[in-house]
């Protein structure tokens, strides 16, 4: 379906969002970055060639869908002036930001607008991506079918039940990249302490992470069986898991993924 798309903001996730949907056969004369800061523009002219803009009511005017890519902390200040022109217009609007609930949306926008929460993560730079979604009353069917292709465009995208697992999946997968990246730079230091040059360690490291996603994507066997079959008896796996199990691994990214969690709700300010 052919849409106008506007990014407000066009910063890490517009420009990955951006990239996937051209990467995905949308044509760059469909999509407008508006952004406050010229280089971020420049870069987003250079590498995809859409269209960019400084000016955020500009950026509305024609478009389809918007998209609210800027950071929570300023969502208040990037909504009021274009709250006028999205009222007149009733864009589909498709937020991204952390935290940002639909009622605050809805409160500076007045009522009627139709709007998408959605939660990605920069995995959808390679087009990998994780989204989880959630729409209010007044997003029609299409409406949702647009906000479901574009993000479909970076990776898996999916409906969740209520506006809460928004914070859940925000919580889980929109920072979970984070954590991944944490572990591998964990394993790497670790293997540097055991002889291997920092090279060598980060190859296995990053090799392995990967095999093992896709084993456990591919596979129909789930990742409690997959680990139990890396794990001989009496085993050096076995030496290793018993160590994090023993240091409360479970606990400390439960602990982690709630802080998240609260962190998100704090966000709607
Ligand atoms: N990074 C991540 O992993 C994820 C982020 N998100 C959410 O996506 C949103 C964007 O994050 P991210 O892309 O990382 O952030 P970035 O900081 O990379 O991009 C935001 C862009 O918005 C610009 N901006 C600030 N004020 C305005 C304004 N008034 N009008 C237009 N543009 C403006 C910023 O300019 P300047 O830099 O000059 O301030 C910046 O270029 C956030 O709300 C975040 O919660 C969601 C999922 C994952
Ligand atoms: O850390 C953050 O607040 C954003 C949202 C999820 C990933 N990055």
């Amino acid at each position: 379906m052919t849409m106008k798309i506007t990014f407000i903001g066009a910063g890490n996730m517009a420009s990955s969002l951006a990239g996937g949907l051209i990467a995905k056969g949308t044509d760059p004369i469909n999509i407008t970055l508006s952004d406050i800061n010229e280089q971020q523009l420049q870069q987003a002219r250079r590498t995809l060639q859409v269209n960019t803009t400084r000016d955020n009511v500009n950026a509305c005017q024609k478009a389809d869908v918007v998209v609210l890519a800027v950071k929570p902390q300023v969502m208040d200040e990037v909504l009021e002036p274009v709250k006028a022109i999205l009222q007149q217009r009733k864009p589909l609007i498709i937020s991204i930001a952390a935290g940002i609930t639909l009622g605050k949306m809805e409160a500076i926008l007045g009522a009627g607008m139709p709007i998408v929460r959605c939660m990605p993560n920069t995995p959808a730079l390679v087009e990998s991506g994780a989204t989880g979604l959630f729409a209010n009353q007044q997003v029609s069917e299409l409406q949702r079918e647009q906000a479901r292709s574009i993000m479909t465009a970076v990776g898996l995208a999916l409906w969740v039940d209520n506006e809460d697992q928004i914070d859940a999946v925000t919580a889980l997968s929109g920072s979970g990249p984070a954590y991944f990246f944490l572990v591998m730079e964990a394993m790497v230091a670790a293997g540097k302490e055991l002889g291997l040059s920092e090279q060598v360690a980060k190859q296995l490291t990053l090799q392995t992470a990967l095999g093992s996603a896709q084993m456990a994507i591919t596979s129909d066997v789930d990742p409690t069986e997959l680990r139990r079959r890396v794990t001989s008896p009496g085993g050096t796996t076995e030496r290793a898991i018993g160590i994090m199990e023993q240091r409360q691994l479970r606990d400390i990214f439960k602990q982690a993924l709630d802080g998240a969690y609260q962190r998100s709700k704090e966000l709607a300010g």
